[in-house]
């Protein structure tokens, strides 16, 4: 098992669903898109990598929901057997410190990917930083990566299952993810919400699936429910006549038919839940604490 962790928005989450071809884990340009651990199965041959995506690592701990993150992030460090370490390019930054400091207290092996090369022209530069971060800790490995356009993914990829100890497959080989259809679906639907909505927004939002069947006719018949704090939030995810939903749903129900290869109808509610991220009651019963072990 592999966990490849660090602060929000490095790009862990991309780099996963490139190494695996497909979107397992949910992106956004916004931080804290990945707010639970999924794992993604890479099996080539007699080779199995199980990687573990985490929410990124943040100091910012005011509310419930960004401590369970953190813990689940945390946690999955005890239990693996190599951990890539993502950052961004030349940027360092206090979070990435935090993230490091974790790293060398669970003391197991560490490869540093350093993603967005795209991002950085200079090669120099970039040479200067790898240089630098190599005296902060001893990474067994420096691996420069642009995971949007694809460089070096393959590469990293190829390393990761040659590194690998000899043992059972943990999953099935033609397993892709631990998690089940129907958080899947709820995933889709939060991508969405990061994607079409302002930048606070989606902090203040979650979804529920209350209904996943499949239909005598072979349809999957979705509901699901995007609870949010306020009733202005409510108004503005629901847009004009209903308008944002209806495109975000469209959205939706476009990826999850891909994913599950099978037509979908799915149906969209909205409902005020004051405080749920602040809950830490409310956030176990909307699967928040399932990631966690300790
Ligand atoms: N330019 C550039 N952008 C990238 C690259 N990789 C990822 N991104 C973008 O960076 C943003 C964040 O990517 P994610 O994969 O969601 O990042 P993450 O680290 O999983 O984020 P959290 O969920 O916040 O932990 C998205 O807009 C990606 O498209 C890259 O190699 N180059």
């Amino acid at each position: 098992m592999v966990a490849i962790v660090g602060r929000p928005n490095v790009g862990k989450s991309t780099i996963l669903n490139q190494i695996l071809g497909q979107k397992v884990s949910i992106t956004s340009r916004k931080p804290q898109t990945t707010r639970h651990r999924i794992m993604g199965i890479d099996t080539i041959g007699e080779r199995q990598a199980v990687y573990v995506d985490t929410p990124g690592l943040h100091g910012e701990e005011k509310r419930a929901i960004n401590r369970l993150m953190n813990r689940a992030a945390a946690s999955s460090l005890g239990e693996v057997f190599l951990v890539l370490f993502v950052i961004e390019g030349t940027r360092w930054t206090e979070d990435d410190e935090l993230v490091l400091s974790k790293i060398k207290q669970a003391n197991i092996p560490c490869w540093l990917i350093v993603n967005k090369t795209d991002k950085v022209p200079d090669r120099a530069e970039l040479m200067d930083t790898l240089k630098a971060l190599n005296e902060k800790h001893d990474f067994e490995n420096v691996i420069p990566v642009s995971a949007k356009q694809n460089r070096q993914i393959d590469h990293l990829r190829q390393l990761v299952l040659k590194a690998l100890p000899e043992s059972e497959f943990y999953f099935p080989e033609d397993y892709i993810t631990d998690r089940s259809s129907r958080f899947m679906a709820a995933e889709i639907i939060r991508e969405k919400l990061m994607r079409f909505t302002g930048d606070e927004l989606p902090y203040a939002t979650t979804v529920e699936i209350e209904q996943f069947k499949l239909t005598p006719r072979g349809i999957y018949h979705i509901n699901g429910l995007i609870l949010v704090e306020r009733e202005t939030q409510k108004r503005m995810i629901i847009g004009k006549s209903g308008s944002h939903l209806k495109t975000m749903g469209a959205e939706a129900r476009k990826d999850m038919e891909a994913l599950f290869d099978n037509k979908v109808f799915l149906e969209l509610w909205v409902k005020v839940k004051a405080g749920w991220a602040d809950d830490e009651r409310a956030l176990r019963s909307l699967g928040y604490d399932n990631d966690y072990k300790g």
